[in-house]
């Protein structure tokens, strides 16, 4: 093959985020704007990169606790389309950590790429005295390089993780993401991969098609917890305003109070889509044939972009 039909480019996608946030203040860890730097300036902050072919573009620049389905839409059709450039080995999305989870399980739900696409983030912002977004976005550029990689990725603190499995665990900690109900996928030693395990096969892929339509129309999905006390109000008030879909974040292996579960018996009824997922920190809801339909081993968040690719794709 000769260098120029190599598939040695790798397309960094900024959405913004902390990794691209600003603060007057370097001790500053916290007080930040998220959101402030280009992509192609937190490229050119880390020398490594110089030595790799790259590509960068703004998608969007929003503090990612601000995502929203239009962004996710855009994205998207602007991952398929550098996907499908025989010349691309891989691309790396800067994200904020907030949704980081959400937008890897959509990414990987429409498309299922077989090349590496890696989300990458930063806990502190660019400023800071100790900032992790250099190193998490060299390690994920190696990724995305390394022959083994492929599917949805997140990479962040030295640890390759699935986006099936991959959860945001810590509100402050700059290790703040881990494999939860599984293993992480491999480790990014020195720009060296080493893979621990591989990723399993998942469902085929939604398509691009399903989000991509100028007009697409996003269903409205909610999420409601099970607690001591809970009822049904808040079920019956969102069924009576419309809502497409409900998941319920139950207890335990997915219970619910006897309102809460009759209320949601009673929407279903109605014709509202409902998925039952649990409020702990990981393991699955076992199906059960009296029950409400499980989501299996989706945190509550993943189960709502579930539900409401399941409802666009069923019109
Ligand atoms: N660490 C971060 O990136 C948090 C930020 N609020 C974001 O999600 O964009």
């Amino acid at each position: 093959m000769s260098q120029t039909n190599r598939a040695d480019l790798v397309v960094i996608l900024g959405t913004g985020g902390t990794i691209a946030g600003t603060a007057q203040d370097a001790a500053d860890n916290v007080g930040y704007q998220a959101a402030q730097l280009g992509v192609a300036e937190l490229v050119q902050a880390i020398p490594p990169l110089g030595r790799r072919r790259l590509e960068t573009e703004q998608v969007a620049q929003l503090d990612s606790k601000d995502m929203d389905f239009a962004t996710w839409q855009k994205l998207a059709v602007r991952v398929a389309a550098h996907l499908a450039r025989p010349e691309v080995a891989g691309i790396v999305i800067t994200h904020g950590t907030d949704t980081l989870e959400e937008t890897a399980y959509f990414l990987h739900r429409v498309l299922a790429p077989s090349k590496p696409l890696v989300l990458t983030a930063a806990m502190r912002p660019a400023t800071a005295l100790q900032t992790d977004g250099p190193q998490n976005l060299l390690d994920a550029v190696n990724v995305a390089l390394d022959p083994q990689a492929h599917g949805v990725l997140v990479v962040f603190a030295g640890a390759v993780h699935s986006a099936a499995q991959v959860r945001k665990i810590h509100s402050y900690r700059v290790d703040a993401f881990a494999s939860v109900d599984g293993a992480r996928l491999a480790v990014v030693e020195e720009g060296a991969v080493r893979w621990l395990g591989a990723l399993e096969a998942g469902q085929p892929p939604f398509g691009l098609s399903l989000v991509s339509a100028a007009a697409a129309n996003w269903p409205r999905v909610e999420v409601l917890l099970n607690y001591a006390g809970a009822d049904g109000a808040m079920v019956d008030a969102l069924v009576n305003s419309g809502v497409n879909g409900l998941v319920v974040a139950g207890t335990g292996n997915g219970s619910l109070s006897l309102k809460l579960d009759a209320a949601l018996r009673a929407a279903q009824a109605r014709g509202v889509a409902v998925l039952r997922s649990t409020r702990c920190d990981a393991g699955p809801v076992t199906e059960s044939a009296d029950a409400l339909p499980s989501a299996g081993a989706l945190s509550p968040v993943k189960a709502r972009v579930e539900l409401l690719l399941r409802l666009m794709a069923a019109g």
